[in-house]
């Protein structure tokens, strides 16, 4: 059968309305076999990397998955905890939470949860989780606060290829950045201004985003520029003028170019500019994960330190903080609000046709 229905459907099961947050995905454990699988996945998907398939067949297969599993690892061991991978517990601490705070507003029609693009729990296992729920009406919100065909458009097709398979979509809302959205900005502001009450500011802030090749930005990817118009209403919401912030991209991955200034290189120059104090955000990340704990946390740090720096600090992700949980309930308010204002469908009269064509 090609189309995958749903079979143990009834009549009188109540519809609902999904939450589906997602994130990139982690391995399964901090070992070279379970890096082998993530990876090979991950770095399979065309939208990550835009290099012709047979080409990129051998060097994945020859090259990456031989050495890279091993090295990434031991870096994942150094962020590892009871919980297991950062990444994953932050994302399922925010689904918890976005879904009190929903039930609490809309009551129990109202269905979250979260999956990972690459990795467990899948996009496909949820979905199916959410169908068998009765989830006829979905909104997905990919926790990429910049849209790039490299995470947001490829979530989409992990969705579209999972409902290319169903016989019963649901009705859906694709929420595709949110790169300018009024509470994020005012979420990652506050957190900053928390931080500077604290630990008072250094002399510079450095707004660090995860890379891509910068010939996905030649081709049209808007990723560049959603970076750049997040760091510009951050830096007038906290007030600071040019030479008091810099945009950087951080985790590059091969040996083409990749969008500029890097995050380590520009860390490296500073000291000798007589930057010797700085703090590190990393406004993309709404979890904090490898990429931010051990490269930004530790990695990027000792560059900085080795140059001359004296002083560094990393200010942690919006992770689950209760005004990040805010923002994606006022972002998901207008649809949740439109879709309960309509009638729930009449389980009564259903179940009594599903009666009729029995008979
Ligand atoms: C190979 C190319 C890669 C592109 C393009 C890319 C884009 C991209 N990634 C994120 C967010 C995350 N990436 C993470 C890890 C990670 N990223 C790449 C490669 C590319 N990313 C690799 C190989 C890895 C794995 C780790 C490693 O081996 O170094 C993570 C962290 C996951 C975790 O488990 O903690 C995140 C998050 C964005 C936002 C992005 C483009 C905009
Ligand atoms: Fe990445
Ligand atoms: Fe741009």
């Amino acid at each position: 059968m090609r189309y995958q229905g749903a079979s143990a459907f009834r009549h009188d099961q109540k519809d609902k309305i999904g939450v589906l947050l997602t994130n990139l995905g982690t391995p399964d454990a901090p070992t070279p076999k379970a890096l082998r699988r993530y990876l090979k996945e991950f770095l399979w998907d065309p939208r990550v990397v835009e290099v012709p398939r047979p080409l990129w067949w051998l060097i994945l297969n020859g090259v990456i998955l031989n050495i890279r599993p091993k090295r990434s690892a031991a870096a994942y061991r150094e962020v590892w905890t009871e919980e297991g991978s950062p990444l994953l517990s932050i994302t399922q601490k925010q689904a918890e939470a976005l879904k009190q705070a929903l039930q609490a507003e809309y009551g129990e029609r109202v269905y979250v949860d979260f999956a990972m693009r690459y990795g467990n729990p899948s996009i496909p296992s949820v979905l199916e989780k959410m169908q068998q729920a009765g989830v006829r009406q979905l909104i997905v919100l990919p926790l990429y606060p910049q849209y790039s065909g490299a995470t947001s458009a490829s979530t989409f097709d992990a969705l579209a290829a999972d409902f290319m398979q169903r016989r019963w979509l649901p009705e859906l809302h694709f929420i595709s950045h949110y790169h300018d959205y009024p509470a994020y900005i005012e979420a990652l502001a506050h957190k900053i201004e928390t931080f500077w009450a604290e630990n008072g500011r250094a002399q510079k802030l450095i707004l660090s985003y995860h890379g891509v090749p910068k010939r996905y930005l030649l081709k049209g990817d808007p990723y560049h520029c959603e970076c750049h118009k997040t760091s510009r209403l951050l830096a007038e919401r906290l007030g600071l003028v040019q030479d008091e912030y810099v945009t950087t991209f951080q985790s590059r991955f091969g040996r083409e170019e990749w969008l500029k200034p890097y995050t380590d290189e520009t860390l490296k120059s500073l000291p000798a500019q007589g930057v010797k104090s700085v703090q590190l955000v990393c406004p993309g990340f709404s979890a904090d994960c490898l990429e931010t704990i051990e490269e930004i946390g530790q990695e990027n740090r000792e560059y900085f330190m080795e140059a001359g720096g004296e002083e560094y600090a990393y200010i942690p992700a919006l992770n689950d903080d209760a005004e990040h949980i805010q923002m994606m309930q006022s972002l998901l308010a207008p649809t949740l609000t439109q879709w309960l204002s309509r009638p729930e469908r009449d389980a009564k009269l259903s179940a009594t046709l599903a009666d009729a064509v029995k008979l």
